[in-house]
């Protein structure tokens, strides 16, 4: 029988995942655990800067394995710069990590607290030419990863309308504070290219109940297939193998 594509199940779920992709025993994977007592921090990280077109937008999709914005990428139209990286890296998509119910769903975890969920907002170094090429570069890709909690106030149910997804300006999805860790991995799913300079925003983001619900409402079968709920698209924290994890913070 065909080797089953990679997924979250437990025939081909993260433990499995390294007998068709060898990296996702690297020494350099991501997620991870992080305990603030071994944090460093370091005061020569500067603030990091995104400066996102909101035209930039292109289209939400379900790829059966998260839902993900995809922006155009074709020029510095949105960045994100300073922090731990040097020059401009261009958002290329976003896309979450959610759980079956509140108590987990981040892939990081902090001092062992599970989020609900974990946004990504996917950077790529347009030094290496494209996508295909930073993939191969330790510096080729900046993820932004932003911790959502599920909000206590009962989500009161505006008449609001619809805003169009096209004109959106994922900025708005950062929190408050721009503490943040960052240290070095790789890309959380196969192909789990060790690739990522990871910038972690300490301060989660809260979303409502009902917010959770439509992500958990998603399906990760394909029409007239039978229903199977996308959830708990998350991989477990890696080992840490002896990186450090600095802190823009004291
Ligand atoms: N959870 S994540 O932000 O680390 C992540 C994981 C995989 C991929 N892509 C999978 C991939 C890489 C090369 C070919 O196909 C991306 N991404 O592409 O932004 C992000
Ligand atoms: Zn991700």
């Amino acid at each position: 029988m065909a080797q089953s594509v990679w997924g979250y199940d437990s025939d081909n779920g993260p433990e499995r995942w390294h007998e068709n992709y060898p990296l996702a025993k690297g020494d350099k994977q991501s997620p991870i655990e992080i305990n603030s007592k071994d944090v460093q921090h370091d005061s020569s990280l500067s603030a990091w800067h995104a400066s996102y077109d909101p035209g930039a937008a292109k289209t939400i999709l379900n790829n059966g394995r998260t839902c993900r914005v995809v922006f155009d990428d074709t020029f510095d139209r949105s960045v994100l710069r300073g922090g731990p990286l040097s020059g401009a890296y261009r958002l290329r998509q976003l896309h979450l990590h959610w759980g079956s119910c509140d108590q987990h769903g981040s892939e990081h975890v902090i001092d062992g607290v599970k989020y609900a969920a974990e946004l990504h907002m996917v950077h790529w170094n347009p030094k290496h030419g494209n996508f295909a090429g930073a993939l191969k570069q330790p510096d080729g890709v900046a993820v932004v990863g932003i911790f959502l909690k599920v909000s206590k106030i009962e989500n009161i149910k505006t008449k609001g309308k619809e805003a169009p997804f096209l004109h959106f300006d994922p900025s708005i999805l950062f929190p408050k504070s721009r503490d943040y860790w960052t240290y070095h991995g790789s890309f959380t799913t196969p192909p789990c290219e060790e690739c990522i300079t990871w910038i972690l925003l300490r301060e989660p983001i809260e979303v409502s109940s009902d917010q959770m619900a439509k992500l958990r409402s998603l399906s990760k079968n394909s029409e007239n297939e039978p229903v199977s709920p996308l959830v708990d698209n998350w991989r477990p924290p890696q080992p840490l193998k002896g990186r450090i994890v600095r802190a823009s913070f004291k």
